[in-house]
């Protein structure tokens, strides 16, 4: 197969775990016989720099007759105090409204190697495989209005959080599809017993899983959601919620696994390519050193193998060579915890290479 990839590397971070993902595509060309062409494209405080603009007009025209979108991170102090539809930021939000990006998944598991290292107790992690999703197109992240204000002569800001009914029953109904075919169920987490938005939002979830009788919905809320993910992931399958509560739970569950490094999401759209990224920013503190874990952006291509152009194997071939990797002892620096040895950014790309074939399936 041929396959068009827009690579959007985005900032600090972003362009190295970006370049290392697309020698482990390459790799999968080779051993599956594909093509992935590769066009790339400026984005956050890079195209900002070069474009006065977080999401030039052409980046999101290239994105749009890509096959998929693969983005590294946007972000970092040299643009925090600019204003703010010229922050990186700004980018990443505008493009996931463009291509209606209404789906986050962030899947959550653990690699057999890591079980024992984990700062949760092995006997909590062993065997986790839990899935966020995300919304990805609404909340508080988008109302309006958002912006400063004078309240009784005094400086004031708002943000509004609000969702339509037709965002949450897609983003729900998503959900138990993807139960459907999980573990069977949905766990919807709002914030139910303060916010009206929470109301709906449960309302709806509860009409939708009518439609779902092999599914089972329970519902929590975030505040106990959070605890509960470090209390006992296990009992989650399929983890629902809005746009806010899913970033901050993600990056909590991301520990599950070991470290924000790992973490690899798909935000998708009805139709359309999908863009395919880490769930980490642009990590300013060990940016251009070397020392970034390239491995969530490298599963983050495995989710596109697999929803985006639907290859399985090769999906499967390098989720095997991330855990016979990490099977081989090799650890960057954010895996470390005592005095092990860590390796670079590329030294790590290397050895999951070394174990890509097509023979591992
Ligand atoms: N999707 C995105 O583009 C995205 C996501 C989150 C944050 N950001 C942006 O990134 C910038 C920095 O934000 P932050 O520091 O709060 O979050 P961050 O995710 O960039 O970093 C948090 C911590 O995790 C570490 N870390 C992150 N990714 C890592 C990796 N792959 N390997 C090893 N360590 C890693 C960092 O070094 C840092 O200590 C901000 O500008 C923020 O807006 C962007
Ligand atoms: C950079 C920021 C806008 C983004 C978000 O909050 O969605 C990030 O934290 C993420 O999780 O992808
Ligand atoms: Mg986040």
């Amino acid at each position: 197969m041929e396959k068009t990839i827009t690579l959007l590397p985005g900032d600090g971070i972003g362009p190295e775990v970006v370049t290392e993902a697309t020698r482990v595509l390459d790799k999968i060309g080779i051993e599956f016989g594909h093509k992935f062409n590769y066009q790339t494209a400026a984005i956050g405080g890079t195209a900002v720099d070069q474009f006065e603009d977080p999401l030039p007009k052409e980046t999101l025209d290239l994105c749009r007759e890509s096959d998929a979108i693969l983005l590294g991170a946007v972000g970092g102090p040299k643009w925090d105090s600019y204003p703010a539809h010229l922050r990186p930021e700004k980018g990443l939000l505008r493009i996931r409204k463009e291509l209606q990006l209404f789906s986050n998944l962030r899947p959550v598991s653990i690699y057999n190697s890591l079980v024992s290292e984990s700062t949760i107790k092995e006997e909590v992690v062993r065997g986790i495989d839990l899935l966020i999703v995300r919304e990805l197109t609404g909340g508080l992240y988008f109302g309006e209005p958002s912006e400063r204000l004078d309240v009784d002569g005094e400086e004031a800001a708002v943000d509004t959080l609000s969702y339509k009914r037709s965002e949450i029953e897609r983003i729900v109904r998503m959900a138990f599809e993807l139960a459907e075919v999980r573990g069977g169920k949905v766990m919807s987490v709002d914030k139910a017993n303060v916010l009206e938005s929470s109301r709906l939002w449960r309302q709806i979830a509860n009409e939708i899983a009518e439609e779902f009788p092999n599914v089972t919905l329970e519902h929590m809320l975030v505040d106990n959601a959070a605890m509960q993910l470090i209390r006992n992931p296990r009992q989650f399958d399929v983890l629902v919620t809005e746009n806010l509560f899913g970033d901050i739970l993600s990056d909590e569950a991301s520990m599950i696994s070991g470290s924000l490094g790992l973490l690899p999401s798909a935000s998708l759209s009805a139709e359309g390519p999908g863009i395919y990224e880490p769930i980490h920013g642009s990590a300013p503190d060990i940016a251009g050193k070397g020392l970034a874990n390239p491995l969530a952006t490298i599963a983050s291509v495995a989710m596109m193998l697999k929803y985006a152009f639907k290859m399985e194997l090769e999906s499967e071939a390098i989720m095997d060579a991330i855990n016979q990797a990490l099977d081989s002892g090799v650890r960057t620096a954010d895996l470390v915890y005592g005095n092990q040895e860590a390796v670079s950014t590329t030294e790590m790309t290397d050895t999951v290479l070394h174990y890509i074939t097509k023979s591992t399936k």
